[in-house]
């Protein structure tokens, strides 16, 4: 890594300004306190508020949320305030520039879900400090931003090489003689962030040539920032492109010590808080799907899904030899569609895309051995349903036993006898023929069971409604008035019933017609629905005949619903074809009294209420109270 002062530079580089700057003068101090730091943050609203949130997030879990200012910095610690107060200030300034290839929103975006990433990652390894961590996440990339600045034109043309996403540090020497990595370092440097963590960011896009020596911190905070920077590589991705992705995340969380289900937890909640701070910060932030989605297999083309008794092999060895001869006798042979890899972690991309029900892998590999690329496979929901062989030259029973605990379902020995081949491969078919015939079966059974309670519940709906009226009909009308009897028993609340029944309907059949009496009886039903309050209930108890249930309502307040109804259908104008009918209904009111055993006795007291308001002259309200007859109007 070189200092800053020995790259050659012709323009001015990136640097926090204003209120960071002074924080980053007063950091360089050895008797800054931390009350002079506050007063300074103090003095922008916007940095103190990104500060806090910070603060917060970090200390999640803690009992009391962090509200000030200077309580923020006690727990962020003077370094880390520092650097983010850097960052945030250069993200203000840089939002864009001269550089036209350079994408500046692009780039804090992605800097943005490293630097969480980073974060997460961190609290999770202990690895370091979590906000630490986030400020060298945000500023890993800074190197690409200061040639964007130094360089616009050069730069803007060199990003246009097709070379440039594969090999973006080579040109960046042949050209501007530094690479972006080299001054992010210098620049990191510079700004006070220390060594320790200098050297992993340095090295982090290609940590196997770190040097670092494995299992040490430095070499695991490069996979740290490995890692974090390809979950950042998500926010450019197109849907198309992140399969290969998401299987080497898969891979590096292994390393980590993450499985795909806690890598998947982790992502979508990193990318939920990456749209938070994209918000706070004034930096897009796309919506990736979940996790879920973006690992789980992409749906076969019709051409690529197996025809009739074809398997879909995915074989998998780093030896060209052993690969060719699987190949000849699996696709040749047998006519099974075959994908081949030659490594682990080849195989696990292609897997994804490929959905095998077979895959058959060497294990000793360079990178990624079978076992592991077993254990990647069985860590997801689809792999778990795949057929594994595990080829091996390694046949002791310790060795077998530790690759079946690994999930492997049957071994080879090499070299391969594709006698043995084929027949190993009958058991293999006849597991996934079992598997795809209990997937049917499985996927009839839920589509039966969902069209069942489908149909069950419009049959309950039938049996329960009056087809003429849709009102509920008798026998639901009985139901909800047990129901509402049991209510007010066990609140010992009041209950009424309402027992209506239009008057002189049989003339109305007589004069115009079944049809239209059946139209009057349609409309005098909604307007009883219409004038029943929200916890009463209505049914048609046969005929011209409806009921209506009124909970926790006296008789004196059952008497005036009654009247009140009675009169809105007294004036209801029930329009047939030009002529207007009017009718009128007669209503037997009662009430719960202690005397009544049951809520027959209560329905039968209104009708009885009800046959002599018909007797009294009908279109009227009638109750009998202690047998005495009370009438309205
Ligand atoms: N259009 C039609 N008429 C029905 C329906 N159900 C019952 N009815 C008729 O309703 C009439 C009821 O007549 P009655 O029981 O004599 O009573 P009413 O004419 O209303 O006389 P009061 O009740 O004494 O005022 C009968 O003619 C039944 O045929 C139906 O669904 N549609």
């Amino acid at each position: 890594m070189k200092k800053l002062e020995l790259i050659p530079l012709s323009g001015e580089l990136p640097s926090p300004k204003g209120v960071a700057l002074a924080i980053l003068e007063l950091c360089r101090r050895d008797d800054t306190t931390l009350a002079e730091i506050a007063r300074v943050v103090q003095t922008d609203p916007a940095l103190s508020s990104r500060l806090i949130r910070q603060a917060n997030s970090a200390a999640q879990g803690a009992v009391r949320p962090i509200a000030s200012v200077v309580d923020a910095i006690g727990r962020l610690g003077i370094g880390t305030v520092r650097n983010l107060a850097m960052g945030f200030s250069l993200v203000d300034q840089y939002q864009n520039g001269p550089c036209a290839a350079f994408d500046y929103q692009a780039f804090w975006s992605h800097a943005l879900l490293m630097a969480l990433a980073a974060q997460s990652f961190g609290a999770m390894t202990k690895l370091g400090s979590s906000e630490e961590l986030f400020a060298c996440g945000l500023l890993a990339q800074v190197g690409r931003l200061s040639l964007a600045t130094v360089y616009p034109a050069a730069y803007s043309k060199l990003l246009q090489d097709p070379d440039a996403a594969h090999r973006l540090s080579a040109l960046e020497q042949e050209h501007l003689q530094t690479d972006h990595n080299e001054l992010s370092a210098a620049l990191l440097t510079e700004w006070g962030i220390p060594s320790t963590l200098v050297g992993p960011i340095y090295h982090h896009e290609h940590p196997e040539a770190s040097g670092f020596s494995p299992g040490s911190r430095p070499q695991q905070l490069t996979q740290l920032f490995h890692l974090a920077h390809r979950v950042a590589d998500l926010s450019l991705t197109t849907d198309g492109e992140r399969s290969h992705l998401i299987s080497e995340l898969m891979l590096l969380g292994g390393k980590i010590g993450l499985n795909a289900d806690e890598l998947g937890v982790t992502i979508d909640e990193l990318v939920r808080h990456w749209r938070e701070w994209g918000e706070l910060l004034r930096i897009p932030a796309s919506s990736l799907p979940p996790f879920a989605q973006m690992s789980s297999p992409q749906e076969l083309r019709p051409d690529e899904r197996s025809s009739a008794g074809a398997l879909r092999i995915l074989v998998v060895d780093d030896d060209p030899i052993t690969l060719t001869i699987l190949e000849t006798v699996l696709r040749n042979a047998l006519g099974h569609m075959v994908f081949s890899a030659s490594s682990g972690e080849e195989a696990l991309a292609l897997a994804v895309e490929c959905q095998p029900q077979i895959v058959i892998t060497d294990w000793l590999m360079p990178d990624l051995s079978g076992l592991e690329l077993t254990c990647a496979l069985r860590a997801t929901e689809w792999g778990q349903r795949i057929y594994l062989i595990m080829l091996t030259s390694l046949d002791t029973e310790e060795e077998v036993s530790e690759a079946f605990e690994a999930g492997i379902d049957d071994f080879l020995t090499k070299p391969v006898n594709a006698r043995i081949l084929r027949a190993r491969l009958r058991a293999a078919r006849h597991y996934v023929q079992l598997l795809d015939a209990w997937e049917r079966d499985r996927a009839q059974l839920k589509q039966f069971t969902a069209e069942l309670a489908i149909s069950n519940r419009r049959l309950e709906h039938v049996a329960m409604t009056d087809l003429l009226t849709s009102l509920p009909n008798r026998r639901a009308g009985m139901g909800a008035l047990e129901r509402a009897w049991a209510a007010s028993s066990r609140f010992e609340q009041a209950l009424s019933v309402l027992v209506l029944d239009i008057d002189h309907f049989k003339r109305v059949n007589d004069t115009y017609g079944h049809a239209v009496g059946d139209k009057v009886l349609i409309e005098v039903a909604q307007q009883i629905q219409r004038v029943a309050r929200k916890d009463d209930s209505v049914c048609r108890l046969g005929g011209e005949e409806f009921l209506m249930i009124c909970p926790n309502t006296d008789i004196k307040a059952a008497l005036l619903a009654a009247e009140r109804l009675r009169r809105t259908i007294e004036a209801l104008q029930i329009n047939v074809q030009g002529t207007v009918i009017r009718s009128t209904v007669s209503i037997g009111v009662a009430s719960r009294e202690p005397r009544m055993t049951d809520s027959d006795t209560l329905v039968n007291a209104a009708d009885r209420a009800l046959y002599r308001a018909k007797e009294a002259g009908r279109n009227r309200s009638c109750i009998i109270v202690q047998g005495r007859l009370r009438c309205l109007p």
